[in-house]
């Protein structure tokens, strides 16, 4: 079947700062955005992108493209407002049943371990989000305080949260609710349940500064 990932990457990275969106700072002398687009298209030669970009940037996102990639399996399409409208504008060029991975642009040390195994687990049940175990104890924030929780229950979610076209599309027709973090989210308000799949400990967010630092870190040990 025809694969399709998303790479959202529509943000501003307003907790980042600095002079250009995180996705397009320099790490190991190439953009973060370029390590993401290559893993997964070295995962899957059958595999088209659809990178989601900031309108203002789309000459930047094309200068990655023709600097490193074939620009005949990568297509640009404009962000919106919310993470949500971004993967909804990027779906709008889904053309063809197919399974949709959703990738956040600058989690960049995604494996291609990982991506098989969240395409594994879609292609059986039809959802595949990775998830790994909170390292910390958790506290719940309550009315008049907060509480410990039990840590064995939470997971803490990643990318690539993979999807049939035929629930992804049709779930994203909902009304936006601030509750709509991922992919996942909104999948559940469809009235679908969700596979957890297990992540991985380096597919690490870059947010904020410290996460550049890990992430060069990594790359460099190819840990
Ligand atoms: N309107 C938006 C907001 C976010 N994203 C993308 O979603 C991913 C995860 O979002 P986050 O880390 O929150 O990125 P930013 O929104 O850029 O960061 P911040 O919240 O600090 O501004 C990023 O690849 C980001 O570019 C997007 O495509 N469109
Ligand atoms: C989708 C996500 O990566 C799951 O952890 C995350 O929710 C996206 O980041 P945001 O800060 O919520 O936009």
């Amino acid at each position: 079947m025809k694969k399709y990932a998303i790479i959202v990457a529509g943000g501003s990275g307003s907790r980042m700062g600095g002079s250009v969106p995180k996705q397009f700072m320099l790490l190991k002398d190439k953009p973060v955005l370029y390590y993401s687009i290559k893993t997964f298209l070295e995962t899957y030669i059958d595999l088209q992108v659809i990178l989601v970009l900031p309108v203002e940037y789309t000459d930047m996102g094309q200068e990655i493209i023709d600097a490193y990639f074939d620009k005949d399996r990568i297509r640009i399409t404009a962000g919106g407002d919310s993470r949500f409208q971004s993967v909804k504008n990027g779906l709008s060029l889904v053309e063809e049943d197919s399974v949709v991975f959703v990738h956040d642009g600058v989690r960049c040390l995604i494996s291609s371990d990982l991506i098989r195994r969240c395409y594994a687990m879609a292609t059986e049940t039809g959802s595949a989000v990775p998830v790994v175990p909170s390292k910390d104890s958790i506290r719940v924030l309550t009315e008049d305080g907060n509480e410990a929780a039990d840590r064995n229950t939470i997971m803490l979610v990643q990318t690539p949260q993979v999807f049939h076209s035929k629930i992804l599309i049709p779930a994203f027709q909902i009304d936006y609710k601030d509750k709509f973090t991922d992919e996942a989210t909104v999948v559940e308000a469809f009235g679908l349940k969700i596979s957890l799949v297990e992540g991985e400990e380096r597919n690490i967010k870059i947010t904020k500064p410290v996460d550049m630092l890990v992430a060069e870190k990594l790359l460099v040990e190819g840990a």
